[in-house]
């Protein structure tokens, strides 16, 4: 499987479980990667035959822009779910992270992974003795 990645996308948004994060927008940052095959786009040299990072990022970045969750956890299933259904992709993993939101902390986030993985591409380092 192949991955392309969007790395910090910072975003100014309502979040947050307190009274003072519902008046006050804060900055989060998402990063995520994106299960494809990169092949056929590679072969023909042609962006219509792969996952375009500036549709995905602006999708993205509109979004999570427009929403108003409490949670983080809500607005990264959200954030996945759209990536998978607007942009058929089958698998990722994407991080969102307040930074900030704890003074003693760096920042704070969430993980998730979901979809199914692409199989290996036969042949890869990466495959296994499988294929
Ligand atoms: N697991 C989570 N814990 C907390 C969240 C959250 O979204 N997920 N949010 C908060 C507050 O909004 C926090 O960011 C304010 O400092 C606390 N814990």
């Amino acid at each position: 499987m192949d991955i392309v990645y969007i790395s910090e996308l910072k975003v100014d948004t309502v979040i947050g479980i307190f009274d003072w994060e519902r008046a006050h927008r804060q900055v989060v940052i998402l990063n995520v990667e994106l299960g494809t095959d990169i092949r056929a786009a590679a072969e023909h040299d042609d962006i219509s035959k792969t996952l375009n990072y500036k549709a995905v990022t602006e999708a993205l970045f509109g979004f999570v822009r427009d929403s108003e969750f409490q949670l983080i956890e809500t607005l990264a299933e959200r954030c996945a779910a759209l990536i998978m259904v607007e942009f058929n992709v089958p698998w990722l993993r994407l991080s969102i992270t307040k930074p900030g939101a704890m003074r003693q902390a760096k920042d704070v986030g969430v993980v998730i992974e979901r979809g199914t993985p692409l199989s290996p591409i036969p042949g890869s380092r990466l495959g296994n003795a499988n294929g």
